[in-house]
């Protein structure tokens, strides 16, 4: 089933000065970046701040993923991998304010973070009929948002959305991307966990889609010295001075 958006994005019908963007102009903007360079957090907060949808294409792949194990599904079976991606009833919010992600109408928006999530989650990335299907639904997604949409994860400004108006690569060095991640996750892991969960999940999945460099056209946001703020800041003057 093809998934179907829950929220419907504000019309705005004034000038929208903190966006500095101009009302009714389409927009989509496309990020991408390596984990825990900021993209889900940091493109979040730049929706609401350009009263756009927002789209977490790696909740996609976290609720396939799900779906295979609670089902039963072997995640190294490609063909059945793919039959299962084909299949899976999957509803995604595209509202910046409201995470819902649904499986046949079951709420799985926390269990999609848990770390064994987490863990075997390249094995779908990697698998390349999921991929063509997850991809097919998210051009679908990002064509159904009412003007204005921030879709973030590994491959949209490359081929999910490589026509968007506004295409970022928000990086980080390796060591800022860590230590967010750690802070994020309470101080609880080892260094080794740390780099098991950013930098190997990297390398997998990276043989699937190219996020570690800026393809043509693509600007490249580095966040390693800046704060949450100034990364929301420095994407919205991308915004401003690539979409207007
Ligand atoms: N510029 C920044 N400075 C400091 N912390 C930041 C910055 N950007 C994001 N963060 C924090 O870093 C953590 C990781 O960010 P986030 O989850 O958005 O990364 P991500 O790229 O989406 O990772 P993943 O792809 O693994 O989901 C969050 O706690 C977020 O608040
Ligand atoms: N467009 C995308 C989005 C995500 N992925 C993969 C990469 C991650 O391992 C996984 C979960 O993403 P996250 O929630 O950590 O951003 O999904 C991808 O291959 N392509």
């Amino acid at each position: 089933m093809t998934p179907t958006s829950t929220n419907t994005p504000e019309t705005a019908t004034a000038p929208d000065p903190y966006a500095g963007f101009r009302v009714g102009k389409s927009l989509v903007v496309a990020i991408d970046g390596p984990s825990g360079s900021g993209k889900s957090s940091v493109s979040r907060e730049v929706a609401r701040r350009l009263r756009a949808a927002y789209l977490d294409t790696g909740a996609m792949y976290r609720a396939v993923t799900l779906h295979c194990m609670r089902t039963g599904i072997d995640l190294t079976d490609s063909p059945a991998v793919e039959a299962a991606t084909r299949s899976i009833d999957l509803v995604i919010s595209i509202s910046p304010d409201r995470e819902s992600v649904l499986i046949a109408g079951t709420d799985v928006t926390s269990a999609i973070r848990e770390p064994e999530v987490s863990s075997a989650v390249s094995a779908v990335a990697t698998t390349m009929g999921a991929r063509a299907e997850l991809i097919r639904r998210q051009r679908a997604l990002i064509a159904g948002a009412a003007h204005r949409i921030v879709a973030e994860g590994r491959d949209i400004t490359t081929v999910v959305a490589p026509d968007a108006e506004v295409r970022v690569l928000l990086t980080a060095s390796e060591e800022a991307r860590l230590r967010r991640r750690g802070d994020q996750l309470g101080g609880t892991q080892t260094a080794a966990q740390l780099k098991r969960q950013v930098t190997e999940r990297d390398a997998k999945d990276s043989t699937a889609a190219d996020f570690t460099q800026a393809a043509d056209g693509v600007v490249t946001l580095d966040s390693s010295e800046l704060d949450f703020e100034q990364t929301v800041a420095a994407l919205l003057t991308i915004v401003r001075s690539v979409a207007n």
